[in-house]
């Protein structure tokens, strides 16, 4: 008979999920997607529903990786216009994937908002100047702060910048960063020499120019995940040299891709495999929309550590 599935919420993702161990997983996990069928990873590009009455979108993004027998579905809602509730609510059904069966439920808010910063950093471990000492976020949200912590794995930060729409967004984001945090009246300002620029925003029209951009600067590009939504001004995205997570994603999702009609130069699973160069002293854009495999693999360590410490709970009762 199966059992009933586990409830893991986000507080125990957050205690249960490493992110030096994060990093390494899904810098393996996008080199075996880039891979193809050699990679033994699945993931179908997502299904998304808009729910337009109610300017909202619906994602369902089932993703397996045979290399590390993981097989979950994340459903995930994101709702710009959400003021009381999260913009973003999201939940990971976790399967067996040797016989199907429902192993967990698992919430998703929390894997998303990690698992999106990790991906972020991988790709600016092999994109960004090495010795990179400005960051600029862009955007003051759940997205921000889990970039900020990413990135901090990598280096340590002179100055972190931060523009949000709301300045006492931003005022509120700096206070938690400490004294390295500096808050900016534009985008402009805040990315005015900055090595890093990583935009988490909802804007839906460019709000970063490639003037304003030093030579050299890598940008995370992580908002603007629909077709007809952008960040990043057309003649930015034509003049770096453009990565992605995934160029069957980005081609259907990322409007800054769309809409410029850009190069992709190459998916960054693909510089991680060795088969395309890491240009970090070129101005580099790592464009994402997220990919499945990344909440895969995040359910995956949360769901093995959880089920460890609940076989020494009841080894060892308190
Ligand atoms: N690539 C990926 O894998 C993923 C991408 N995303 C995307 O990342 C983005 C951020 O998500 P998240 O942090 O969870 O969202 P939040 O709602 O938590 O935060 C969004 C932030 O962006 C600010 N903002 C909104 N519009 C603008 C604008 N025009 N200019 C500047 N700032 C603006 C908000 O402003 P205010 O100051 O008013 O609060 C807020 O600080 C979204 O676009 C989301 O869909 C999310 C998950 C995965
Ligand atoms: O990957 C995700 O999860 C999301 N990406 C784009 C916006 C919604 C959530």
């Amino acid at each position: 008979m199966s059992q009933a599935p586990k409830y893991i919420s986000g507080e125990e993702v957050e205690k249960l999920l490493d992110l030096k161990e994060l990093l390494n997983s899904i810098e393996t996990a996008l080199g075996n997607y880039s891979k193809g069928k050699d990679g033994g990873v699945v993931q179908p590009v997502r299904l998304v529903v808009p729910i337009e009455k109610h300017h909202g979108h619906l994602g369902v993004m089932p993703g397996y990786s045979s290399s590390d027998e993981a097989l979950a579905t994340k459903i995930v809602a994101f709702y710009p216009e959400n003021k009381d509730l999260p913009t973003h609510q999201a939940w990971v059904l976790m399967q067996d994937p040797t016989n199907g069966s429902l192993n967990a439920i698992i919430d998703g808010v929390s894997i998303t908002s990690i698992r999106t910063g990790i991906a972020s950093a991988v790709a600016t471990k092999h994109l960004a100047n090495p010795n990179s000492r400005i960051l600029a976020l862009i955007g003051a949200g759940v997205q921000a702060r889990s970039h900020f912590k990413a990135l901090s794995l990598l280096q340590s930060f002179d100055e972190v910048r931060i523009f949000s729409r709301t300045r006492a967004s931003a005022q509120k984001l700096a206070k938690e960063i400490g004294k390295t945090a500096k808050v900016c009246s534009s985008v402009e300002e805040a990315v005015e020499d900055a090595d890093i620029i990583t935009t988490v925003s909802f804007a839906t029209t460019p709000i970063l120019k490639a003037e304003w951009v030093k030579p050299g600067a890598h940008i995370n590009a992580v908002g603007a995940c629909r077709p007809d939504w952008r960040e990043l001004e057309s003649r930015l995205m034509q003049e770096s040299v453009v990565y992605c997570d995934s160029r069957d994603a980005c081609s259907q999702e990322a409007g800054d891709i769309i809409l410029s009609e850009c190069d992709v130069f190459a998916e960054i699973g693909e510089v991680i495999n060795g088969e395309k160069q890491a240009l970090w002293e070129k101005t580099t854009i790592f464009k994402s929309v997220g990919m499945a495999i990344e909440d895969v693999l995040s359910a995956k360590i949360v769901y093995e550590k959880y089920m460890h410490q609940l076989k020494q709970d009841s080894e060892y009762p308190a």
